[in-house]
């Protein structure tokens, strides 16, 4: 335990010598102004010691339906108890943390949904997402054995494709997870259209393009441009549902393969790789980057599409979330704009830009050229 009053390490910064001084945190709480920046920074680090306990609150109002169920109308505390089938006065206390959590608030003596419990269950992907946390959760029970890599987390076992294309084999698994990512993909899309200008992509392949969201919005986003999906066998067959429902059947085709046992199809001027290279370790990620540059002409561009970490700059919704979750995947890395460009620039690419994402936790951009 370190004692502020002790030695202090000199390499220390300055700010956090401060920090770590009793006496300075005193003289903070009573000088006005300092006193206001002091009390904010205590709620910061309240809200990172107690995050835990938010999501798992959040958890039990989705289990509970609470949410779903306050969008027919007001409900009493008695009524919420009863179809939760939770006693009365442990309800209250999930209730009032929801009211904290403003995803609910009482007046009248009624238990109302907030504008924010609202967009919860109407961002596509948010509430699939909170449900797919257990396993999650499991994986960091003991984060010290975690960290150190002696645990087995399950998440592996949940994307079993980062292991190779035989562990997509199971059409059931391979639905669980399609409709995971489907879900959500409707923020990415639209967060990758207007960061990346496709409006000249004449031929555009997208590599682990799942069951083609992604290339659905690009179609009605530029209706002049023929479009080809990559993916796994045991993925790409609900691909032609999504296909003819959005009428671009005859505008798509479909390439089931694994990019990890060959050469990418040739014939694309854009290749798109949405949250795909996230999932993967560095020696795969340079070899489908050399894929990417062979099958593209002299002047074809390839669009990077992920989260990404802050690199320098420490993000708090990617280097904390999908840098963890991608660790638990165990293949898995967040990388940041600049590692993505330098993986780029070793393939072969040139000319890389960084479009940092409206919601960074939803999507960044890298593109890059090839040029020879
Ligand atoms: C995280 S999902 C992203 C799907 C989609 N791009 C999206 O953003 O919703 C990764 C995708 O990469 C595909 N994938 C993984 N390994 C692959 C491989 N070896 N060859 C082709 N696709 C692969 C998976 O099947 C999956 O559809």
């Amino acid at each position: 335990m370190l004692k502020a009053s002790g030695h202090m390490p000199s390499r220390l910064g300055f700010a956090a010598r401060l920090g770590l001084s009793p006496r300075f945190h005193a003289f903070c709480a009573r000088v006005l102004g300092l006193k206001h920046i002091a009390r904010a920074e205590g709620r910061a680090l309240f809200d990172v010691v107690s995050g835990f306990v938010q999501s798992q609150a959040l958890l039990a109002l989705v289990e509970f339906r609470v949410m779903h169920r306050l969008t027919d109308g007001p409900l009493s505390l008695g009524d919420i108890a009863a179809f939760a089938r939770v006693p009365a006065e442990r309800m209250a206390v999930l209730l009032q943390a929801g009211a904290a959590l403003r995803l609910i608030r009482r007046r009248g003596g009624l238990w109302h949904l907030t504008t924010r419990g609202a967009a919860f269950l109407t961002v596509p992907g948010l509430e699939a997402m909170v449900r797919h946390h257990p396993v999650l959760y499991r994986d960091l029970s003991d984060p010290v054995a975690f960290f150190r890599g002696e645990t087995q987390p399950e998440l592996a076992g949940f994307w079993p494709y980062v292991f190779g294309a035989g562990g997509a084999a199971d059409p059931a698994l391979a639905a669980r997870y399609s409709e995971l990512m489907a879900d959500s993909q409707g923020l990415v899309a639209a967060d990758t259209l207007g960061l990346a200008d496709l409006s000249k992509a004449r031929r555009l392949m997208d590599v682990g393009g799942g069951t083609g969201a992604f290339l659905a919005a690009v179609g009605a986003a530029h209706p002049a441009a023929e479009l080809v999906l990559f993916d796994l066998p045991a993925v790409v067959p609900a691909a032609n549902a999504r296909f003819a429902a959005a009428g671009l059947a005859g505008r798509v085709k479909i390439v089931p393969g694994s990019f990890r046992d060959g050469a990418l199809p040739a014939g694309a001027d854009t290749i798109t790789l949405v949250r795909v290279l996230y999932d993967h370790a560095d020696s795969t990620v340079a070899a489908l980057l050399r894929s990417v540059f062979e099958a593209l002409p002299i002047g074809g561009r390839v669009v990077v599409s992920e989260p990404m970490s802050g690199g320098d700059r420490p993000d708090p919704a990617t280097d904390v979330y999908f840098s963890v979750y991608t660790l638990a995947m165990q293949t898995g890395r967040t990388r940041s704009a600049a590692e993505i460009t330098a993986m780029l620039a070793a393939a072969g690419f040139v000319n890389m830009t960084f479009c940092h994402g409206f919601r960074p936790y939803v999507t960044s951009v890298v593109t890059a050229e090839r040029l020879k």
